[in-house]
């Protein structure tokens, strides 16, 4: 069985599946981490030096190579179930979880983070919130996809809990 994190930059999908795995044993890969490591390069400079379309297809490329193991928890990227055919890839590969936070306490979340994150780096402190939110809207329809929808606005224990007690087989 394999578990997969959807949701907004910022939504704890990368804390959130190391910790599942650090107590379930399943495999831990975050999908943008995986990326860096085959491209040697970071996000930031594969956006900047080969553009997002390529950033798109790679992430496409990987996504299936990593959904063909079992046992694993992956963290995905914010824009993975967005674009292609990817949402149906993860459901069919994965029990997905939607990690559901408001614009407002990412945009808190993201303040503090925003270059390691290409498309959000340039954008104001100021404006980061509404940015967010039309940026949700648009995404929204491929994140409500997800399997179960978890609030993301609780302490990391209680998320960590709250799925694996879902996944646990009964
Ligand atoms: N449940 C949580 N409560 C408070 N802060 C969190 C929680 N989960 C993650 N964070 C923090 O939010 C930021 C973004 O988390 P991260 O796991 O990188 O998100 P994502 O991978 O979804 O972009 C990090 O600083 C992380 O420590
Ligand atoms: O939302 C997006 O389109 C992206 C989210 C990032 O992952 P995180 O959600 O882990 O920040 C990373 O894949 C890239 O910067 C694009
Ligand atoms: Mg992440």
């Amino acid at each position: 069985m394999n578990i997969s994190l959807i949701g907004y930059m910022g939504c704890g999908k990368s804390t959130i599946g190391k910790e599942i795995s650090d107590i379930t044993g399943l495999k831990f890969i975050d999908l943008d981490s995986y990326i860096s490591s085959k491209e040697q390069m970071s996000i930031n400079e594969i956006f900047s030096k080969k553009g997002e379309v390529y950033f798109r297809k790679i992430e496409k490329k990987y996504l299936h190579e990593i959904l063909n193991l079992e046992s694993i928890v992956l963290s995905l990227g914010g824009g993975t179930p967005v674009y292609y055919d990817n949402i149906e890839t993860i459901n069919n590969k994965s029990c997905s979880f939607y990690l559901k936070l408001s614009p407002k306490e990412l945009a808190h979340r993201l303040m503090k983070e925003k270059e390691h994150r290409p498309l959000i780096s340039r954008i104001e402190d100021q404006n980061l919130e509404e940015f967010i939110a039309k940026h949700i809207f648009e995404r929204f329809p491929y994140y409500e996809r997800a399997k179960y929808k978890i609030n993301g606005n609780q302490d990391v224990p209680t998320i960590v809990n709250e799925i694996i007690d879902i996944t646990k087989p009964s």
